[in-house]
């Protein structure tokens, strides 16, 4: 016994009723003439437009967003004429000018040579789906985010640092172009965390961070928290000179800041020390090294009496 004596002529009006319940809308199109046999009624329900005013795949195509109409249709075209069942998500135009996220999934009904005799497919609603879709990216960019972001001061950590580093690293390398690292740490703040305790430390931290956010001049430099009370300042392009007078500009930032330190005594404020390195690196040349040459620097500030820079030749 075949399908076909199966469903009887009555049980046409049966699967008719059934197709028009659901909530995907079915639709044929015949391939010879491109124009709409037939549209569920279900589809005036969800954009508006009535089932007759679905005539050709022109209105279909008239009827999509303007970004998504030419992929979509050229898809849908391609596919069909090679007999491939395929499905597209694209935003359907409402009749009152919103859009609606459909999942059309298409199913080639081809004759015996071939070659597409109609089409005939279903049209889901996914603008659930998508809206879905869309929070999980933007919770995926929000973590991306905070993961390069020191979660106490908001500036970029040593994870973005060691990312951009890298690239800066290859660029100056391969272009020849000077590169500087400015090593920057909070004055006797073991003192500062003894006097006021590790709260306020805290705090200290995220006023000494806001204060030397205002050095970044381009999306080329970068400002990290490199570690406990340490700061660095990658400088790309930037030689010795500039670099130098930068280093002093974040000290003034932060003695601006003025930041009581009382455990220094009375009218004592935060200060900084920093050490400089500039260089254009070389083939084998390695970032820790380099990093260390500016920490070397900023260790004698320390010894020269703190609330200083140091650069090459000790300056
Ligand atoms: N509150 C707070 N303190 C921190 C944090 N990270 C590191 N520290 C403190 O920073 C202090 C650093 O002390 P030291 O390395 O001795 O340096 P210092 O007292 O600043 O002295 P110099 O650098 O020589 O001027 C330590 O007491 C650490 O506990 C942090 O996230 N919060």
């Amino acid at each position: 016994m075949s399908i076909e004596d199966i469903i009887l002529e009555e049980d046409v009006g049966v699967y008719k009723t059934l197709l028009e319940s659901t909530r995907a809308i079915p639709w044929k199109i015949e391939w010879a003439t491109l124009r709409f046999a037939y549209i569920g009624p279900q589809i005036e329900e969800l954009l508006g437009w009535s089932s007759q005013s679905w005539a050709t795949v022109q209105d279909w195509a008239d009827r999509m967003h303007p970004e998504d109409r030419a992929w979509v249709f050229d898809f849908c075209v391609s596919q069909s004429q090679a007999g491939v069942d395929h499905e597209a998500d694209y935003r359907a135009l409402t009749k009152n000018g919103e859009y609606v996220w459909i999942r059309d999934v298409v199913h080639v009904v081809r004759n015996p040579d071939g070659s597409p005799n109609a089409l005939i497919g279903f049209m889901f609603d996914i603008s659930e789906r998508k809206r879905t879709e869309e929070k999980l990216l933007d919770m995926q960019r929000e973590l991306e985010e905070l993961s390069f972001k020191d979660g106490l001061t908001g500036v970029a950590n040593r994870r973005r640092f060691d990312m951009v580093m890298e690239a800066a690293w290859r660029d100056a390398r391969q272009g020849r172009s000077t590169l500087s690292l400015v090593v920057l740490d909070i004055d006797f703040f073991k003192q500062y965390n003894d006097h006021y305790g590790h709260l306020e430390g805290d705090e200290c931290l995220k006023r000494v961070a806001s204060a030397l956010s205002n050095i970044v001049r381009n999306p080329d430099d970068l400002l990290c928290r490199f570690g406990g009370e340490e700061f660095v300042l990658l400088l790309q392009d930037t030689d010795e000179a500039t670099a130098l007078a930068l280093a002093w500009r974040c000290l003034d930032l932060v003695e601006k800041a003025m930041i009581p330190h009382g455990g220094l005594g009375p009218g004592k404020r935060v200060t900084l020390s920093a050490g400089v390195h500039t260089l254009i690196p070389k083939e084998g040349d390695e970032i820790l090294p380099a990093i260390a040459v500016a920490d070397r620097r900023l260790y004698l500030a320390k010894q020269r009496g703190r609330a200083r820079v140091v650069a090459e030749g000790g300056n």
